[in-house]
C-alpha cells in the first residue's frame, strides 16, 4: 500500500493546561476537509502539518518523510491562510512572484509561471494592480496562484471560502477541484460549511476539544445524526 501523504501518529500539542491530540493519515490525491468548532485545533493542526507549531510529541510524516527538525520552507507543503498575506504595497504579479523567491529575483521562464499561474486562477491582466483593488474572491485566487507557483505536493487552505458569497464559493470549489486533478496534489481544506464539504471534500476530519473525533468518507459523515457536534454543524440541530 502506499504511504500516506499525510500521516500524524501519536502527536500531541501542548498550550499551558490545554493538549491537543492528533492521529491521520491522508491518502495521496485525497481532498479532505477539516471542520469543527472554534478552538477545536483545525488551525494548530495545519500549524504542525505545515511545521509552524512543533509538536510537543508524536511524528509528522509527509510523503513518507519524517518531517522532525524540517523548518516550514522544507515541507513538501503550501499553506493558504484566511487573511492571505499578500503584501498591500506589491502588485499582485510580485505577490505571487513571492512564492518562488522571497527576494523577487525571476529568471524569465519563472516570471512567465507566474503570468500562467494567475491565467489559470482567471485573473489574466491583473499582473500590475495591488491586492487592495481586489475583492476577497480575487484576493483569494492571487494566494491560490502563489500556491501553484511553488510546485508542493501538499496544499492546505484555511477557510479559503470564508470571504466568499455562494456564487463564488461555489466558482472556488470547482477551481480547486480543477487544480486539484490537474496537479495531483493532497488538498486539506477548513470549512465551517456542511455546502463546501458536498462540493469538494472526499474525507472529512471532525475536531472537538482538540482531538480528531471522526475520520470517515464525506458521504458517510453528510448522513450523520449524531454526535452533538457533527448535529449541529449539519444544520439538524439547533442547540
Ligand atoms: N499559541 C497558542 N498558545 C496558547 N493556546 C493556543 C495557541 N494556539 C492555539 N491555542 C489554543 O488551542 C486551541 C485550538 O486552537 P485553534 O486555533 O487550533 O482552533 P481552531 O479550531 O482553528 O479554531 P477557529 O475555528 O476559531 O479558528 C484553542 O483553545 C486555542 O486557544
Amino acid at each position: 500500500m502506499p504511504d500516506a501523504a499525510i500521516r500524524l501518529t501519536d502527536v500531541t500539542v501542548r498550550f499551558d493546561e490545554k493538549r491537543l491530540a492528533f492521529d491521520c493519515a491522508i491518502p495521496a490525491g485525497a481532498a479532505g476537509a477539516v471542520a469543527g468548532p472554534s478552538g477545536a485545533g483545525k488551525s494548530t493542526l495545519f500549524n504542525v502539518i505545515a511545521g509552524f507549531q512543533k509538536p510537543t510529541s508524536g511524528s509528522v510524516t509527509l510523503l513518507g518523510e519524517d518531517m522532525a527538525g524540517r523548518d516550514p520552507a522544507e515541507r513538501p507543503v503550501s499553506i493558504i491562510f484566511q487573511d492571505n498575506n499578500l503584501f498591500a504595497h506589491l502588485t499582485i504579479a510580485d505577490n505571487v512572484a513571492l512564492g518562488i523567491h522571497p527576494g523577487l529575483k525571476l529568471d524569465v521562464a519563472q516570471r512567465q509561471s507566474v503570468f500562467a499561474a494567475l491565467s489559470r486562477v482567471g485573473l489574466g491582466g491583473y499582473e500590475r494592480r495591488l491586492p487592495g483593488s481586489l475583492s476577497g474572491g480575487e484576493r483569494q485566487r492571487v494566494a491560490l496562484a502563489r500556491a501553484l507557483v511553488r510546485r508542493r505536493p501538499i496544499l492546505l487552505l484555511d477557510e479559503p471560502f470564508a470571504a466568499l458569497d455562494p456564487a463564488m464559493r461555489a466558482d472556488m470549489a470547482r477551481l480547486l477541484s480543477e487544480l486539484r486533478a490537474e496537479t495531483k496534489s493532497t488538498m486539506l481544506f477548513i470549512t465551517h460549511q456542511p455546502d463546501d464539504i458536498r462540493r469538494l471534500a472526499e474525507q472529512v476530519m471532525f475536531l472537538e476539544a482538540g482531538v480528531i473525533l471522526l475520520d470517515e468518507p464525506a458521504r458517510d459523515f453528510l448522513s450523520r445524526r449524531e454526535p452533538p457536534a457533527v448535529a449541529k454543524f449539519l444544520g439538524h440541530t439547533t442547540i
